[in-house]
């Protein structure tokens, strides 16, 4: 599964990371990754943003954990936002020092808005703290701040502990000790994510054909699920709904009696128009995805560096928004009619688009206008 470290700036974040390798190097389960070595990670592309991610692995006696550390704050920002740092969970760091600061609320906001169901807390640099009650506080503050974002504040695990100690390999007590225990209480408390072959069948329409004396047969490449011959499937989006039958499955030429998360299929559909079936659509299992209009988002908005706008823009924008593949016009809507969304912001706004599009909490979208890309974005609730 994959993890991340998040949580305010400073506040041992890429330590912790270097620790934790460090901790299960010992162990055979990871490779060490020191801190300088995180921090200067290289630069990597993803959907056309620049971003400094660096990715470790680690082994438990029962997992695989893949790991994001970022090295900024706005980077955390749009890499939670883009899915460059998909997280099926997160350890989230908090300094005893400080305590929980401005951006340990924003980044607990924006997992929760990102679809983390579940954080574990490691409460770090307790080596500079002797007060046995700042730390009962700092436990407490927390479990409460859980609750706010609507984690689960009393069972949620909480570590107290020296990120820098682990790595310098000295006192074990507060040191090494704590990251093993880190690494369990993950194993116990994240659940791991289902496996795209588990989800509901989902094939989002790319492309449409007739073909004489079969039918209908639309393309695309299946994006999560498993769909055989002759079962029922309901086509979605753009103001359509239907049920019907998938009647034949083709791949390379060739006629199957079954597709799976990964493969690109030619699904052919009983009794339906070509005019029917459009790309931007969705083929699914029936009933397990509904098409919205209207939808509260979490936008990032590009840098003009990004290849984003050069100035604001105001409620009522209406740029061009791309989700799987449908490509539909959309107004953009602030709660505060005043608002005005800045280059490099990030901000929560409903969406109204021109024509429904199957979507759902934790959908990930661009939007765009001529040939920039402008934002992009994740559905953090539907509203009808
Ligand atoms: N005393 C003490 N210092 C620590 C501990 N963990 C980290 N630090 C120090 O805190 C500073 C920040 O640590 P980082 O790991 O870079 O913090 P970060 O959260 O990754 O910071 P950003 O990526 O810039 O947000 C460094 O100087 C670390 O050496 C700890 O357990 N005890
Ligand atoms: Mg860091």
């Amino acid at each position: 599964m994959n993890i991340g470290t998040i949580g305010h700036v400073d506040h041992g974040k890429t330590t912790l990371t270097a620790a934790i390798t460090k901790c299960l190097a010992e162990k055979g389960g990871a490779q060490f990754t020191d801190y300088n070595m995180i921090d200067k990670a290289p630069e990597e592309r993803a959907r056309g943003i620049t971003i400094n991610a660096a990715h470790v692995e680690y082994e438990t006696e029962t997992r695989h954990y893949g790991h994001i550390d970022c090295p900024g704050h706005a980077d955390y920002i749009k890499n939670m936002i883009t899915g460059a740092a998909q997280m099926d969970g997160a350890i989230i760091v908090v300094s005893a020092t400080d305590g929980q600061m401005p951006q340990t609320r924003e980044h607990l906001l924006l997992a929760r808005q990102v679809g983390v169901k579940k954080l574990v807390v490691f409460i770090n640099k307790v080596d500079q703290i002797s007060d046995p009650e700042m730390l009962e506080l700092v436990d407490m503050e927390m479990r409460d701040l859980l609750g706010t974002y609507n984690f689960d504040g009393e069972n949620t695990p909480i570590i107290m502990g020296s990120a820098l100690a682990a790595l310098e390999g000295r006192d074990p007590e507060i040191g090494s000790k704590k990251i093993v225990e880190l690494v369990q209480a993950c194993d116990d408390w994240l659940d791991l994510p289902l496996r795209d072959l588990e989800k509901p069948f989902l094939l989002p329409v790319e492309d449409v054909f007739s073909i004489s004396g079969r039918g209908t047969v639309a393309t695309g490449r299946v994006e999560r699920g498993v769909a055989s011959k002759g079962t029922e499937v309901e086509v979605l989006g753009l103001g359509e709904s239907f049920k019907t039958t998938l009647t034949g499955i083709e791949m390379f030429h060739k006629e199957l009696d079954r597709a799976e998360a990964g493969d690109n299929m030619g699904a052919l559909l009983r009794g339906v128009k070509r005019e029917q079936v459009k790309r931007g659509q969705v083929i699914i299992a029936p009933g397990s995805m509904k098409a919205v209009k209207v939808f509260k988002a979490q936008i990032y908005v590009l840098t003009k560096d990004e290849g984003g706008r050069y100035t604001p823009f105001t409620s009522g924008y209406k740029p061009q928004l791309f989700l799987r593949t449908a490509d539909v016009s959309v107004e953009l809507k602030f709660d505060d009619p005043a608002k005005m969304a800045m280059p490099g912001d990030n901000v929560e706004l409903e969406c109204n688009l021109h024509s429904s599009v199957a979507l759902e909490v934790g959908s990930r979208f661009t939007l765009r206008e001529g040939h920039k890309t402008i934002a992009t974005g994740v559905v953090v609730e539907t509203k009808e």
